[in-house]
C-alpha cells in the first residue's frame, strides 16, 4: 500500500514525500527528518507516519501537538486518503496511491540471522510475510514464481547483498584490525567504519563483562555514552542473546512506550558479542531519517562479528604475553656458569682477566662443557657488551656456504643472490664474533679469517669493494689444534693468532662436585616449565655423581629433562635416571679406556657406542651423547661413520 505526503502550506521540504510500508517518514525541524518543517512550533522530531496492521498512522511526538483533520492527535491517529496533518502553520496532506509499493518491505523468513524486535506474539506488520494481495511482487497474472518458490527476487537480492563499497570497507577494516595492537583502537575503528558506511547517527560499544575494565565507546565523540545508549535494548540483547533490530517502530511490543534514549531515532540495532557462550559486550547502532536497509544490517553484523573475534584474539594474546612474561621471570636462565668447584672458580677468574682485553681468545673444551657460556661471559664483561654477540657454529654450515656466510655476498654473486647480504663479520661489527668449532674451517676459509683477524679488510663474495669491521673474535674447539697443525689440517699462523689468550673449560667429570648444584639448577627450571616440584632422591644424586658424563653438562641437562618428562611422580629415584644404558657401555673410570685415546678418538668411540646401543637411531644416540641431532649428523659425516657400520661394529676402540 503506497502513499505520499504533500506539503500544502507552510515551509516544508521536500514538498512531496513517497511513503511505503516499512519505510516510515518523520516530520519535524531536524535536518534528518523525512519532511523538514521550518516552523517554530514544530519540534525536532515532531511526528512520524508509518504503516501498521494494514493502515497508515501518524504518531505525535511534538511539544505543541499535531492535528489530523482539525482534531488534536492523542498518541496516534489513523490516516485516510486526503487526511490533513497540521503542525504549527504547516499543512501536510496524506494521499494513498494505487499500485505496488515502490520499495519492497523486508518479507519472508530472514536468512541473515537478525531477529526482529517484536519477537513476542505481536509481530510487526512490516516484518510479516505479506498477504499475496499486498506483495510488491504480485503481478496481474499471479505471484512472482521465485517468491512463491521461496527464493529471493533480484530486487530483494540486490537490497540485501553487500555491494562493492561495503565489501571494500569490510576488507579495509579487517586488514586494519589485524594490524591494530590496541583493543580500544580496534573498537573505535569498528564503530567508525559502521558510522561511515551505514550513515548511522550513533554507534556505541557497551562493555558488559564486570571483570573487564574496557570503557564504553561511542561515536560521534560528542555523545555521552550513558545518556545515549538504550539500556532497554541492552537488556533485551542480554536476555535474548541475539541481535535486536528495532526496525523503524520504537512504539511496538515490549519497548512501548519508546525509551528516551531511542526517541530521536528511526531505527536501532543492538548486537551481542560473546565468547564461549559468555556475553561480554553489546554494539548499538542507531539511525535517523529512515530504517536500516537489509544491507546495512548485514554490514553491521559482519563488522561486529569480526570485531568480536578480533577482541577475543586480543584477549588471548594478552594472556599468552602475560604467561610468557611469568615464565621468563621465573625460569632461571643459564647465562652464568654454575659451579663453585676450584676448576670453575679458576675459569671465572681467567674470564674476568681476559674479558676487558682486546685480544682474540681460543676456548678449548669437550662438547657440551660450556664453551659458549664462556664466550657469552667474555662478551658481557668486555667493553663491547653494548654491541652484538654473533654466534656461528662452523661445523653446522656447509663448507661451500661458509665463506658467504662469514663475509657476506653482493647481489648477483651467484644464482639466488637477489640482494646484498651482510656476512656474520659485518653483523658483529663493534661486538664479538664467536666462532664455535673453529677447527672445522676449510683451509681457504682459514686464510681469509687470518686476514680479518690481522685487522685487514675483506671482500664479500661478488663484491667490488673491501669492507673493514671492528670485531673481537672468540673461537672455540674441542679438537687438539696443535695436532691438526701437525696434520696440515689447520694453519699454524691462524692458531697463533687465535690463541693469544687460551682458556680451557674442564669436562664435567673433572668438576663432579658441581653436579648437585648443576642438577638443582636444571631441576628448578624444569619444575617451572612442568608446573611440578622435582626432587632427587639421595641414591639418584649418587648415581649422577658417579657417572662420567662424556656429553658433559649438556648431557646432564638432557638426562634430567628426559627423566622429568618420563617420571610419573615428582621425586626422581636412581632407577628413573636414563643413564643406565650408557653407564654400562661407557667407561666408569678413566682406566677402562686405552691410554692412547685422544679426546677426538674418545668422542668417536662414544658416538659408535651410542649408535650401537640405539641400533643406529640418531635421535636417541644424540640424546645419550648430550648433543643435538644436527651436531651428531655433522660429526658422523666428518668422522666418516655410517650408522649401520657403527651398529654392526661392536668394537670399543676408536
Ligand atoms: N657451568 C655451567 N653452568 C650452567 N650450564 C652449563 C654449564 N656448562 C654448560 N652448561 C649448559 O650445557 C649446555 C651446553 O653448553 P655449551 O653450549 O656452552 O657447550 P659447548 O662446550 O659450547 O658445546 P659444543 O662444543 O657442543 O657447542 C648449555 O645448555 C649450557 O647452558
Amino acid at each position: 500500500m503506497r502513499a505520499r505526503l504533500k506539503v500544502e502550506a507552510g515551509e516544508g521540504s521536500p514538498t512531496l514525500f513517497e511513503l511505503a510500508p516499512g519505510q516510515p517518514a518523520t516530520l519535524g525541524r531536524s535536518r534528518d527528518s523525512s519532511v523538514v518543517l521550518k516552523d517554530d512550533l514544530a519540534s525536532r522530531l515532531h511526528a512520524k507516519v508509518y504503516y501498521e496492521d494494514g493502515r497508515w498512522v501518524v504518531r505525535d511526538f511534538g511539544l505543541n501537538g499535531t492535528k489530523v483533520n482539525g482534531t488534536k492527535v492523542s498518541g496516534a491517529a489513523e490516516l485516510n486518503d486526503g487526511s490533513v496533518i497540521q503542525i504549527g502553520d504547516a499543512v501536510v496532506r496524506f494521499h494513498t496511491v494505487a499500485g505496488p509499493a515502490i520499495t519492497p518491505p523486508p518479507t519472508g523468513p530472514r536468512t541473515n540471522g537478525l531477529s526482529h524486535p517484536l519477537s513476542g506474539t505481536k509481530t510487526g506488520t512490516d516484518h510479516r510475510t505479506p498477504a499475496p494481495s499486498e506483495s510488491p511482487h504480485a503481478t496481474k497474472t499471479g505471484f512472482n514464481v521465485d517468491r512463491f518458490a521461496g527464493r529471493l527476487t533480484d530486487t530483494e537480492v540486490a537490497a540485501s547483498q553487500l555491494k562493492v563499497d561495503e565489501l571494500t570497507a569490510l576488507c579495509r577494516f579487517m586488514t586494519a584490525a589485524v594490524e591494530t595492537k590496541d583493543a580500544h583502537e580496534l573498537i573505535r575503528l569498528a564503530l567508525r567504519v559502521i558510522v561511515n558506511q551505514t550513515t548511522a547517527k550513533v554507534a556505541g560499544y557497551l562493555n558488559l563483562d564486570p571483570n573487564d575494565p574496557t570503557p564504553r565507546f561511542i561515536l560521534p565523540d560528542t555523545a555521552a555514552v550513558d545518556s545515549t545508549l538504550s539500556r532497554r535494548l541492552t537488556e533485551r540483547v542480554r536476555n535474548e542473546r541475539k541481535t535486536i533490530w528495532l526496525f523503524n517502530d520504537p512504539t511496538k511490543g515490549d519497548v512501548r512506550p519508546p525509551t528516551e534514549s531511542l526517541f530521536a531515532y528511526h531505527d536501532a540495532l543492538c548486537l551481542p558479542l560473546s565468547t564461549k557462550g559468555e556475553l561480554y559486550a553489546a554494539v548499538h547502532v542507531y539511525r535517523t531519517g529512515s530504517a536500516f536497509a537489509d544491507r546495512d544490517a548485514r554490514f553491521i553484523e559482519a563488522v561486529s562479528g569480526y570485531l568480536g573475534k578480533s577482541l577475543e584474539l586480543h584477549r588471548h594474546r594478552r594472556k599468552l604475553e602475560a604467561e610468557n612474561n611469568r615464565l621468563r621471570a621465573s625460569v632461571p636462565t643459564a647465562d652464568e656458569l654454575i659451579g663453585d668447584s676450584n676448576a670453575m672458580m679458576g675459569l671465572r677468574q681467567q674470564i674476568a682477566k681476559a674479558a676487558p682485553l682486546p685480544f682474540t681468545v681460543l676456548i678449548h673444551g669437550e662438547s657440551g662443557s660450556g664453551k659458549e657460556l664462556v664466550a657469552q661471559a667474555l662478551h658481557r664483561q668486555s667493553v663491547r657488551t653494548a654491541g652484538p654477540l654473533v654466534v656461528v657454529n662452523c661445523a653446522a654450515i656447509a663448507p661451500t656456504l661458509l665463506e658467504a656466510e662469514l663475509f657476506g655476498y653482493r647481489k648477483g654473486a651467484f644464482s639466488g643472490a637477489d640482494r646484498d647480504h651482510p656476512g656474520l663479520f659485518e653483523q658483529a661489527d663493534e661486538g664479538t664474533l664467536f666462532l664455535d668449532e673453529v677447527g672445522e674451517l676449510s683451509l681457504d676459509c682459514q686464510a681469509k679469517l687470518l686476514r680479518v683477524i690481522e685487522g685487514k679488510p675483506f671482500r664479500p663474495v661478488g663484491g667490488t669493494k673491501d669492507v673493514k669491521v671492528d670485531v673481537r673474535v672468540v673461537a672455540a674447539t674441542h679438537r687438539d689444534l696443535d695436532k691438526e697443525v701437525k696434520a696440515a689440517k689447520f694453519r699454524q699462523d691462524l692458531l697463533f693468532r687465535l690463541k693469544v689468550i687460551p682458556l680451557k673449560v674442564p669436562p664435567l667429570r673433572e668438576h663432579a662436585e658441581d653436579i648437585p648444584e648443576l642438577a638443582g639448577f636444571f631441576l628448578e627450571r624444569l619444575s617451572v616449565q612442568c608446573r611440578k616440584t622435582f626432587h632427587l632422591k639421595p641414591a639418584a644424586m649418587r648415581k649422577l655423581q658417579a657417572y662420567t658424563w662424556p656429553g658433559n653438562v649438556r648431557q646432564l641437562r638432557a638426562v634430567l629433562e628426559s627423566t622429568a618428562v618420563m617420571c610419573e611422580t615428582d621425586t626422581i629415584d636412581a632407577a628413573d635416571l636414563a643413564i643406565t644404558a650408557i653407564t654400562e657401555a661407557a667407561p666408569t673410570n678413566g682406566s677402562e679406556l686405552p691410554n692412547s685415546l685422544s679426546m677426538d678418538e674418545l668422542e668417536t668411540w662414544a658416538i659408535r657406542k651410542a649408535l650401537k646401543q640405539t641400533s643406529g637411531n640418531v635421535s636417541r644416540a644424540s640424546q645419550i651423547l648430550g648433543m643435538s641431532r644436527d651436531t651428531l649428523h655433522t660429526k658422523l659425516k666428518k668422522k666418516g661413520i655410517a650408522r649401520d657400520e657403527a651398529t654392526a661394529d661392536a668394537g670399543d676402540g676408536a
